[in-house]
């Protein structure tokens, strides 16, 4: 087995990778509007009705049609998964992992259409697209390697005339529900996780980005995933959602999305239902308010491209995004003046070409909250760069800095979820991270910094998941950054780190006498 590395990044600089893009995007302009079945024990399931998939870029562009699962369909699903599962969990974890490993190598071979997918149904520029469809394949090799070197179990020690051994198993049926920002990585490397341990799994993508998670499962298939084991079944959040999280079958839930849902989901899942006799493992991810913190002894310039790289990628829709930056006031001015030049240069549009930086942002409903948050920051902030928004072909916002916000405005405490970050003035290191501290959430955050004992000091106190100095606070990598956040972000469960794949097992103890 050759040792794991994460894929690289395309360079679209290089002509022919430019043309292979291209060339993805045509492969995918030539199935736009296609209809896609759930996929139930491995049969084609066609409702009449469907999940419209729109590109966010060109409102009337149809990317699919997808059949949307209600409550019965959800309840077919559930018998298929709890049936796959008495022969599944009896797979060797080296076959199962083998599945993962050729879904990696046909992902690879098709990856610019699936990145061009993602430009699609996502709205993502090129670079964003291709790390998603990178981080995919990351997940899919990673785990698979993880679950091999799982499969033996811990040692443990054994007395004289006794053998004991300490191994993982399955749990059981899991729900897979995932979010529509990285709709193929985290879509894929949670199914996948639950899945190479042995577990059936009932995926419910979001409904913004459903045709992506629909290729992926006839990708599984085509690796050799029997049927039954993962089930495709897009649906209402609420309708389908509610039910798989509420159903005594459900041996564990695997949530990534917003807090208000998480939260939902958490309680939910702590009541035991009739007939449910375990309790459910509930694995929650969910939002960030990530801050950068520039010291007055740091690379300025590093720091100003660092917030807008963090703040305005993927016009700013990541957990991992850069929504707050806390300035020492020293050189507060200097960083300011400097990003809100870089962000002046930002192009936005569709992205036709790696040339544009931003895209559109999801959807209607994420256009109005997020204009909603630019006319509550103008009244809590300077706004000192965009501030405007165009829905009429897609959902445009340019990116936008406010500067001068209090630590306590709404616009440096709530999820905004948009290109639009908040930079405030620290007197002093200690005070910096404390505003960065200052917050409910506790997913990502930076520090720029050549102050050896500041970075100590942030190391210690900077209280969030992901920590990351000298560099933008988004862009964790599958098995080099394990990612997951504290408090309010979820249960840190890692993702795409050495402790992610035991979330979705029991540790059973044999003792033997010899
Ligand atoms: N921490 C992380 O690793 C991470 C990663 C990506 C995104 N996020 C967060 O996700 C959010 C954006 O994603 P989103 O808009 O898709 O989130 P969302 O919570 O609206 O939706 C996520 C998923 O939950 C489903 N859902 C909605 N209601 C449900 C219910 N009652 N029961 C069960 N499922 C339900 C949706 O259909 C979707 O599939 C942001 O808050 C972002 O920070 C977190
Ligand atoms: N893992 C991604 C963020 C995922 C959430 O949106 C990052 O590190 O930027």
């Amino acid at each position: 087995m050759i040792p794991y590395k994460h894929e690289p990044f395309t360079d679209f600089s290089v002509k022919e990778n430019k043309k292979a893009f291209e060339d993805g995007m045509k492969t995918v302009e030539g199935y736009l509007g296609q209809d896609y079945p759930l996929i139930i024990d491995g049969q084609r399931v066609v409702t009449e009705d469907k999940i419209v998939s729109y590109n966010p870029a060109k409102k009337d562009e149809v990317v699919g049609r997808v059949s949307k699962a209600n409550q019965e369909l959800a309840e077919k699903a559930m018998q298929a998964a709890d049936e796959a599962f008495k022969t599944w969990r009896k797979v060797k974890p080296e076959v199962r992992a083998d599945i993962l490993f050729r879904a990696a190598a046909i992902i690879r071979r098709r990856k610019h259409e699936f990145s061009a997918l993602l430009v699609k149904e996502a709205g993502k520029p090129w670079n964003e697209a291709d790390a998603d469809t990178a981080e995919a394949i990351d997940f899919l090799e990673y785990y698979g390697r993880e679950m091999r070197a799982m499969k033996e179990g811990k040692k443990v020690e054994s007395r004289p005339g006794e053998f004991n051994q300490y191994n993982y198993i399955p749990l059981g049926v899991g729900v897979v529900i995932s979010p529509w920002n990285f709709a193929f990585a985290i879509m894929a490397g949670t199914a996948v996780a639950a899945m190479v341990t042995g577990n059936t799994v009932l995926l419910k993508p979001a409904s913004t980005t459903p045709v992506v998670a629909a290729k992926f499962v006839e990708v599984l298939e085509e690796a050799g995933m029997p049927k039954g084991v993962v089930n495709y079944i897009p649906g209402s959040g609420k309708e389908v959602g509610d039910y798989l999280v509420d159903h005594p079958r459900t041996r564990f839930i695997s949530f990534t999305g917003s807090r208000d849902v998480g939260t939902r989901i958490y309680e939910r899942a702590a009541k035991v239902q009739d007939g449910q006799v375990w309790l459910k493992r509930v694995i929650v991810e969910m939002g960030g308010k990530d801050t950068i913190v520039v010291d007055n002894e740091a690379d300025l310039e590093l720091a100003a491209q660092s917030i807008v790289k963090s703040a305005f990628g993927f016009s700013g829709q990541k957990c991992s995004a850069c929504s707050r930056a806390v300035v020492l006031e020293e050189v507060y001015d200097q960083v300011l003046e400097r990003v809100i030049e870089l962000t002046k240069e930002l192009s936005v549009g569709e992205t036709k070409s790696p040339d544009t930086f931003m895209g559109p942002v999801i959807d209607q409903a994420a256009f109005d909250k997020i204009m909603g948050y630019i006319n509550i920051g103008k009244e809590e902030g300077r706004l000192v760069a965009g501030g405007e928004g165009d829905s009429s072909k897609g959902f445009f916002i340019k990116p936008t800095v406010f500067a001068d916000v209090d630590p306590k405005a709404r616009i440096m405490q709530e999820e905004i979820f948009g290109p639009v970050v908040a930079i405030t003035k620290a007197k002093n290191f200690d005070q910096a991270i404390e505003i960065a501290n200052d917050t409910d959430y506790g997913l990502t955050g930076a520090v720029i910094t050549n102050n050896r004992m500041h970075q100590e000091q942030a190391r210690e106190d900077f209280h969030v998941g992901n920590l990351y100095f000298n560099r933008g606070c988004t862009g964790a990598i599958v098995g080099y950054q394990p990612f997951g956040g504290f408090d309010m972000s979820g249960t840190d469960s890692k993702a795409g780190g050495p402790d992610y794949l035991t979330l979705h097992m029991q540790a059973k103890t044999t003792s033997e006498m010899l």
